[in-house]
């Protein structure tokens, strides 16, 4: 019988001489970015991985090492890229972003653009990042207020990106690669739905009830305690205070923000009606032009990946490798391109910071069409 204890001391030994020849090979890869530095030759060669590989694979004997060592020289290099990068930034040679670093963001005299009707959760979040000294407006669709950022017509526009309930809104993640805007800001607002009504109206007035799909059922067990009310559902919630405002019927209610009680001159018969006390959507503050606040803690970018094995992963270890913290991704089919995917992918950073430029130098080379989304 072969004894456990001989064998794993030849493993450790084995391992031990692969210690060393990783070292001393990143000891090489080090030389090789010295050289890249003073040449000004790109870190990434994807021909020579490819030959580094199919020679390492010829070596082996049979198909489970020949994946093996494929998987472990992919590793391997990718941590000499990464080894590569990081003295690129110290050399000074990262590359420069084409981000400009602002104090603070003008707030004052500024024209902003809003999606939806007066009334609505994102003139909401509007007032609360703004302020009230600057012009707005609205626009129908996600689409407008984009163009309008993106021909002057407004300088900032407030588009909502995700609810914590229903999720992202996805239209907004094409938008932001489709036009060149981008996220300078992002204003949370908790979707407090009251029971509005008119001046006169009291509970025990009503028979009908208007809010959007989404707000009747997020309040579904208050209005189970009102059976007899028919509830009509409309376009948004903002829409549905109008039109019981403009009605003038004591009977009417509707469901929406107290924000659009003051813009309706409603009264709010019922507050805190909804049924998830934490529901929230975040809005995104976007511009056209490329600047971030110099405290910015967020950043995001989108990217595609090679349609091959590994490499989002691979991508992903530039997070992982420079201590940066992911926040969140998500991924968007490619038009015309069926079964491939976009990235997008929130993380902790500053555009400043050396491990972000770090890992974006890295995920630029390796990714394609890789894009700041914004910082802050
Ligand atoms: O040969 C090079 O150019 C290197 O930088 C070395 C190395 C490697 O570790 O083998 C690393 C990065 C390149 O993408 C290709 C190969």
């Amino acid at each position: 019988m072969v004894d456990l204890q001989d064998l794993r001391n030849e493993i450790d030994s084995i391992d031990r001489q692969m210690t060393e020849l990783f070292e001393k090979r990143m000891e090489i890869s080090r030389k090789v970015a010295e050289y890249k530095i003073s040449t000004g030759k790109k870190v990434f060669d994807k021909e020579r991985e490819k030959k580094v590989i199919e020679k390492a694979k010829d070596m082996t004997h049979n198909d489970f090492n020949r994946h093996g060592i494929e998987e472990l020289f992919q590793q391997i290099m990718a941590m000499s890229r990464k080894l590569q990068y990081q003295l690129l930034e110290e050399n000074g040679v990262a590359g420069r972003l084409p981000f400009i670093g602002v104090n603070e963001l003008e707030k004052e005299n500024v024209r902003v653009v809003f999606q939806g009707v007066e009334g609505a959760y994102s003139q909401a979040a509007m007032q609360q990042y703004f302020g009230d000294k600057i012009t707005s407006f609205h626009v129908e669709h996600w689409r407008d207020a984009m163009e309008a950022i993106a021909e002057g017509a407004a300088d900032y526009a407030v588009l909502p990106i995700e609810n914590s309930t229903a999720g992202s809104v996805n239209d907004m993640y094409d938008l932001l690669v489709e036009f060149e805007n981008y996220i300078v800001g992002e204003q949370i607002i908790r979707c407090e739905h009251c029971l509005l009504g008119l001046e006169n109206a009291e509970i025990s007035d009503i028979r009908t009830v208007y809010s959007h799909q989404q707000g009747l059922s997020q309040c579904k067990s208050f209005l189970q305690e009102h059976r007899d009310w028919k509830q009509i559902p409309l376009e948004n919630t903002a829409m549905a205070a109008k039109k019981v405002a403009e009605d003038g019927d004591v009977t009417q209610a509707s469901v929406s923000s107290a924000f659009a009680a003051k813009c309706f001159g409603l009264k709010v018969l019922k507050e805190n009606i909804y049924n998830n006390k934490a529901n929230s959507t975040r809005f995104i503050i976007v511009t056209n032009q490329r600047i971030y606040q110099k405290d910015a803690k967020k950043i995001s970018i989108c990217f595609e990946t090679p349609h091959t094995s590994g490499s989002l992963y691979n991508i992903l270890s530039h997070f992982i490798y420079n201590n940066l913290n992911m926040f969140g991704i998500q991924s968007r089919p490619i038009p015309g391109r069926n079964w491939e995917y976009r990235f997008f992918i929130d993380f902790e950073g500053n555009l400043n910071d050396s491990a972000v430029k770090n890992a974006l130098r890295g995920i630029r080379e390796e990714a394609t069409n890789m894009k700041i989304l914004g910082n802050y």
